[in-house]
């Protein structure tokens, strides 16, 4: 008998993966378009998901155990209020990429709703080779009085697995909206703090602030937009009324 007895090896539970119902009904890709809200920094694709999918998504999502996050943060955290459910699931976040428009919009391949970039300015635009979305899935449900605080979102390192699995960055923000105020939600809005520009030469005048963009909630809105050393400080308001619910994720380049 050893004398000191080693503690068991308990293997992590991972979560079980959601039985996600299927990515449909969806509107022709023909029908959808990248619009830019902001130059550079903020994009979105109205109607990404019809309002019969997000309906069977929120009623399906409300069966997930989601966990309220707490009210104090940790030293540096934004302070944010909300329930969420999170998940590794490579093959969701594929679906949600390639099972809907969002590829080939973002890769320029559905030319009409592209933003008719170049390959070398699309480049720069995503921040490199885009290759998917963050595995990592996100699920928020925001009921009265919950938010997220002005923050800044910073990048992650990730792997998209396959073979060969892709060792990837994450560029841009991906929220998917599945409530609105016609689905009896108020407030939620997801809005940005654009800072000013640097004064010009031999202006003395400091360049005024401009004033913060607010993106007002749509039923299967996706919204993208740039984060790590170039995110814009933003917050989601907090909700007067119903529930907000979103799926997040993140563009990736190969890294
Ligand atoms: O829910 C929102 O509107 C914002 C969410 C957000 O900023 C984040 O996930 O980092
Ligand atoms: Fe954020």
């Amino acid at each position: 008998m050893p004398k000191h007895k080693r503690p068991p090896v308990v293997a992590p539970v991972a979560a079980p993966r959601p039985n996600w119902p299927p990515l449909t009904p969806l509107l022709l890709e023909s029908d959808l378009a990248l619009h830019q809200v902001w130059p550079d920094q903020i994009i979105t694709v109205p109607s990404l998901w019809t309002s019969t999918l997000c309906k069977a998504y929120v009623s399906f999502l409300n069966s997930l155990p989601l966990t309220t996050t707490p009210g104090k943060p940790k030293k540096g955290d934004a302070v944010r209020v909300n329930d969420r459910f999170q998940i590794d699931d490579p093959a969701f976040a594929e679906q949600l990429w390639s099972g809907t428009a969002l590829k080939n919009l973002v890769l320029g391949t559905n030319e009409e709703g592209g933003l008719g970039l170049t390959p070398k300015a699309q480049a720069k635009l995503w921040g490199g080779e885009v290759v998917g979305l963050n595995p990592n899935i996100r699920i928020y449900r925001y009921t009265k009085g919950q938010f997220f605080d002005q923050h800044y979102d910073d990048f992650n390192n990730v792997t998209i697995p396959g073979s060969p699995s892709i060792p990837a960055k994450t560029t841009w923000t991906l929220l998917l909206y599945l409530t609105s105020p016609a689905t009896g939600c108020e407030g939620g809005e997801t809005v940005f703090y654009p800072e000013p520009d640097l004064p010009k030469k031999g202006k003395a005048k400091k360049e005024e602030t401009p004033p913060p963009i607010v993106v007002d909630l749509e039923v299967g809105m996706a919204l993208l937009h740039r984060h790590g050393a170039d995110c814009m400080l933003h917050e989601g308001r907090e909700v007067l009324a119903g529930e907000k619910w979103v799926i997040r994720s993140d563009l990736c380049v190969r890294k």
